[in-house]
């Protein structure tokens, strides 16, 4: 039987995703009209004799947590638990940490992903891949391809082009390593935990001579946090232990706001496949709908409205006549009123657009010119100033009728009473 595991960090992470990560942990930010984790449990519910999947992360459990993992369990029909790591203990750490859990009821193999990414999820593809190449024992990254210069920001692989073996892996080289890409996506079998161990223990001898010689700290804390790709991936590299999967399946992280609605578009567009009745049709008496749109059945959109491409509307949304909407995330109880114009954003919870007016962002796509480009998940500021980027609205926002926001970032509960151009407004 096989297990998965789901790094889902915690309230420290998901800083550039902020102020949206305010209102809702990242892991749960609806993407393509479903929360973020949904398509990660979706997919590891598909492969056959997949018993359980665990959430590990350092969020204190809250109602929505509690309420996302009853809907889960429910819908595909597994168990679905959230451990939660006393501090952060890193991508290696929790898992070491919570081992027994993982491995109780003996799993032959179990997945570890990480929350932050969108993927097709080609987990069977990856068990195929391992029972045909690696040695017996051996664990799978799954990679993908990216340019030069990008690859830096990701861990990255050489690979023994005949068998697939990592021969060498650096996590985010500063000079150019391999365009092949850590998707933070694993096959692992129980032997990792001696791998981690190792790294556990010498960790712990290492904090017993400062504790001799230096100030004591919280030792046991230290000696457990362990990062999966820097302490475990580069000892095992070139050691007939770790192979690499490359797909070539749509696979791209999700760091900051526009970058969860660059994945809500490939998502919407597997939708096609997975889930054709999640997109909006163009019916009679209905909006007009240009592309992939996923529109929640209780929002309520004026026929006259015309919606797409890549737009998700959340629960309870109001949209009136002649509103025009494309690549955005409109999320629950929002009102966009008469003839309002979004463009590239999303739009927080219960907030409202005035008539006439337009909310407009700058996408930040990848270079549709480069097969291998990926979105660029940038710091907000480059050189002092802000990049330009999405325009997102915090929850609670109020947009006044007929004026522009460009290229900016309300926080939460704002009453704005004018138009705004590439600021934050606090
Ligand atoms: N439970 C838990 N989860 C964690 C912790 N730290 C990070 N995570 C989770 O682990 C994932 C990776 O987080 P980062 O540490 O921010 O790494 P990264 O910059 O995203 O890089 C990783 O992912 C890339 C692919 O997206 C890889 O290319 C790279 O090699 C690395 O694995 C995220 O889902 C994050 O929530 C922790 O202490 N505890």
């Amino acid at each position: 039987m096989l297990k998965a595991v789901i790094l889902i960090g915690g309230p420290q992470k998901g800083t550039r995703f902020r102020p949206l990560s305010f209102e809702v942990p990242k892991p749960l930010f609806p993407v393509a009209g479903v929360p973020m984790l949904q398509h990660h449990i979706e997919a590891c519910a598909k492969v056959p004799n997949m018993k359980e999947i665990l959430l590990i992360g350092f969020y204190q459990p809250n109602e929505e947590l509690t309420r996302f993992l009853v809907n889960a369990q429910q819908e595909f029909k597994i168990s679905v638990r959230y451990l939660q790591e006393y501090a952060a203990l890193g991508t290696g750490g929790g898992i070491y940490h919570f081992r027994d859990q993982i491995v109780s009821g003996n799993p032959e193999a179990f997945f570890v992903l990480n929350a932050d990414v969108s993927s097709a999820f080609p987990l069977t593809e990856m068990l195929s891949f391992q029972k045909e190449h690696g040695e017996p024992n051996s664990f799978v990254i799954l990679g993908t391809t990216a340019n030069r210069t990008q690859s830096m920001n990701y861990g990255c692989i050489v690979e023994n082009k005949e068998t697939n073996e990592v021969l060498h892996y650096v996590e985010k080289p500063s000079t150019f390593v391999s365009d092949i890409i850590n998707c933070g996506i694993y096959l692992f079998n129980p032997d990792i935990f001696q791998h981690i161990g190792t790294v556990f223990q010498k960790n712990q001898q290492d904090m017993l001579f400062c504790f001799c010689f230096f100030e004591p700290t919280n030792g046991w804390h230290r000696a457990e946090a362990i990062r999966l790709e820097q302490d475990i991936f580069t000892a095992l590299a070139g050691q007939g232990k770790l192979y690499v999967y490359k797909t070539l399946s749509f696979w791209s992280q999700i760091k900051s706001a526009g970058s969860a609605i660059y994945a809500s578009r490939l998502y919407l567009n597997q939708y096609h496949k997975t889930h054709p009745e999640r997109l909006a049709a163009n019916n009679e008496g209905g909006p007009t709908i240009s592309g992939n749109v996923y529109i929640h059945p209780t929002a309520n959109i004026d026929p006259t409205a015309m919606l797409g491409p890549n737009v998700s509307i959340g629960t309870g949304v109001t949209i009136g006549a002649g509103v025009r909407v494309r690549e955005s995330i409109i999320l629950h109880g929002a009102t966009l009123q008469d003839h309002c114009c979004v463009l590239n954003s999303i739009v927080g919870w219960d907030s409202t657009i005035g008539k006439w007016a337009r909310v407009e962002g700058t996408p930040s796509d990848p270079n549709p010119n480069d097969p291998y480009a990926k979105i660029d998940s940038e710091t907000l500021f480059r050189d002092g100033r802000l990049t330009p980027s999405i325009t997102i609205l915090g929850c609670n926002v109020s947009i006044p009728s007929e004026v522009i926001i460009l290229n900016s970032i309300v926080l939460p509960h704002k009453d704005l009473n004018r138009g705004f151009k590439n600021q934050i407004i606090l």
